[in-house]
């Protein structure tokens, strides 16, 4: 079954004068599938996740998730079709004076009556559940805290806290790392595809951090300048390919000079 097809998509940001943000996408994604977005700054991956949660109606082309165009539906059937997805943004949404077991259970708002989620305002409905899911980022301790009493990195594993406690069946994740040191990323990489493959859910994961993408995920779609640039099982990725991607957009310093240069900088796991 597939989650996403994708034909030669368009799509522009509304305040936007410039090119489109996304151009001639085409994508097929199956149930279940894992991949990483790369490419560099600006290159169309939020836009791509953002179009993905429905959340941006293309200008163009044929978009359909879960057999549906979600922008021929009707508003009730939309939003059934969006509580299958979970988009996580790079800097999540939480109420800074919520505490962190009532901004984690908001997960399950939608599938709540109005009055359950009234209640768990003032008495959270499953503090264990929103235990677990922070324990599984070792974020447990921090069940009681206040949203505005986290660091940087711990906000951005609450955000994904919740992803674990929605029922969603494609997980869209947006940078989940750029707060993380080395151990955490590869915890929160780990997690996430776990998660993903214990419900059969689809991921599709941007990162910045292309070892990662490479250690953790066998497909890697590439974007730059709002197209695909490649589509491809990780081991058809070279280096040269990966320098392409990001040629011109590195600072002078950490610019490689040739091809074998970026190998050894792949090859030590060095972030691009
Ligand atoms: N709200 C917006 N209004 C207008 N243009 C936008 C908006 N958001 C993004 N863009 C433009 O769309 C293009 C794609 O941006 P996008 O954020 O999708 O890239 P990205 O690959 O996620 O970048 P980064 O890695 O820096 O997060 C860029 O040219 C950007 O300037």
């Amino acid at each position: 079954m597939l989650t996403y097809e994708l034909r030669n998509l368009t799509v522009r940001h509304l305040t936007a004068s410039k090119a489109p943000a996304l151009q001639a996408i085409s994508l097929t994604i199956e149930q279940g599938e894992q991949l990483a977005l790369i490419g560099p700054s600006g290159a169309g991956k939020t836009t791509l996740l953002a179009t993905l949660a429905c959340a941006h109606k293309p200008a163009d082309g044929a978009f359909q998730a879960f057999g549906s165009d979600p922008w021929a539906l009707g508003e009730a059937a939309r939003h059934r079709l969006r509580a299958q997805l979970f988009l996580a943004p790079q800097t999540p949404p939480l109420p800074p004076r919520q505490r962190v077991v009532t901004a984690v259970l908001a997960a399950r708002l939608p599938q709540w009556t109005l009055w359950r989620a009234l209640v768990s305002l003032f008495k959270p409905a499953d503090p264990e559940a929103a235990w677990q899911a922070l324990s599984r980022f070792n974020l447990g301790d921090k069940l009681y805290s206040r949203v505005d009493r986290l660091s940087g990195g711990e906000r951005q594993r609450c955000g994904l806290a919740r992803l674990l406690l929605s029922p969603a069946k494609a997980l869209l994740v947006d940078e989940p790392l750029s707060a993380l040191d080395p151990a955490l990323s590869e915890l929160t990489l780990a997690t996430l595809r776990e998660e993903a493959r214990a419900r059969n859910a689809t991921l599709v994961c941007s990162l910045h951090q292309v070892d990662l993408a490479l250690s953790h995920f066998t497909r890697i779609v590439a974007l730059r300048d709002g197209r695909i640039e490649f589509d491809l099982p990780r081991d058809q990725v070279t280096p040269q390919m990966i320098a392409a991607l990001y040629a011109g957009e590195q600072p002078a310093a950490s610019k490689p000079h040739d091809d074998d240069a970026m190998a050894v900088k792949l090859g030590i796991g060095a972030c691009l």
